[in-house]
């Protein structure tokens, strides 16, 4: 049985930390991970990949050779490793039961606009056979705007909505939230949105038609009772990569998701209900 978490989420989100902190984690439980770089435009990495797409086409010739930009060479770069599947199927042939952690580019437009990573998922689990989970990653300064956070919710919506694969959402740098010593009821209500969040939001004075637009998401959100409130659909597991802790409770969920070592007895997720996230008040 072969396992792999595809990290994604925005540009500097904590994507490539992350995937290093996971693989310390796993490592120190005995377990054998393998980084698969799936960003052609990455340059270091803590763990060297095991698995790399630079090894298939590089993204600084791709811009010099058909003069595109960062973005639209991405966006290539990505349709030529859809034409090559030969190559990620040999090149994922030497990992039997093994677990991958995919680093994936932070381009949004590669989440929201365009089918590749759902058509890439379907690979993975389908044709590959692979148990695979999602984490979408939002950076604790998404707390900061909630107009900002709120689009950062949607967008980890619409990625989980195009995977179609079990999804684990993060709220990356939390020790920068517990540095800011915010109380843990408040940060509760962005780990769980509130909608109700966005009445509150400092828009309203900045820019009232900036606010009826919020006004009226809020209104989508809570009177038509969409997913995001009434299914939980959306919910964020802090994450503090500083905290050996933190790093485990995440895993658990993840492991819990692809139902990891099912031989084993099934484990229940560690808390869920945000307990575990001392903000230190
Ligand atoms: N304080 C703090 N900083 C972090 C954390 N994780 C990442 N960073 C910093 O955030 C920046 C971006 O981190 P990366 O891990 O490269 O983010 P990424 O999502 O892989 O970025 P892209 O691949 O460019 O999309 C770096 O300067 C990291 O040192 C965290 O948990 N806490
Ligand atoms: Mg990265």
């Amino acid at each position: 049985m072969r396992y792999a978490v595809l990290v994604t989420g925005p540009a500097g989100a904590g994507k490539s930390t992350f995937c290093a902190s996971l693989i310390t984690h796993a490592q120190s439980l005995g377990r054998t991970v393998h980084l698969f770089n799936l960003d052609p435009a990455a340059d270091k990495f803590e763990y060297p990949p095991s698995l790399d797409i630079r090894d298939l086409v590089s993204l600084d010739e791709v811009m010099e050779d058909l003069q595109l930009g960062p973005n639209g060479g991405l966006v290539y770069c990505f349709e030529y490793l859809m034409q090559n599947l030969d190559w990620l199927s040999e090149a994922l042939g030497d990992f039997e039961d093994d677990y991958l952690i995919i680093d994936c580019p932070g381009q949004i437009e590669l989440y929201t606009h365009i089918p590749i990573l759902p058509r890439l998922a379907k690979l993975l689990t389908t044709t590959m056979n692979i148990n695979l989970v999602a984490c979408y990653l939002l950076e604790s300064q998404f707390m900061e705007d909630t107009a900002k956070y709120f689009a950062g919710v949607l967008s980890a919506m619409s990625c989980m909505i195009g995977l179609e694969v079990p999804f684990v959402n993060v709220m990356s740098k939390m020790d920068l939230v517990r540095r800011e010593g915010k109380r843990k009821k408040e940060v509760d209500r962005f780990l769980d949105p509130d909608p109700e969040l966005l009445r509150t939001s400092a828009t309203r004075e900045l820019n009232p038609k900036f606010h009826h637009l919020n006004s009226a998401l809020v209104h989508l959100l809570t009177r038509k009772r969409t997913q995001i409130e009434d299914f939980n659909m959306v919910q964020f597991l802090p994450l503090d990569v500083t905290d050996e802790d933190s790093v485990g409770v995440v895993l658990s969920h993840i492991d819990n998701a692809i139902q990891y070592g099912e031989h084993e007895e099934p484990k229940e997720p560690a808390d869920m209900d945000n307990g575990d996230f001392d903000t230190g008040e």
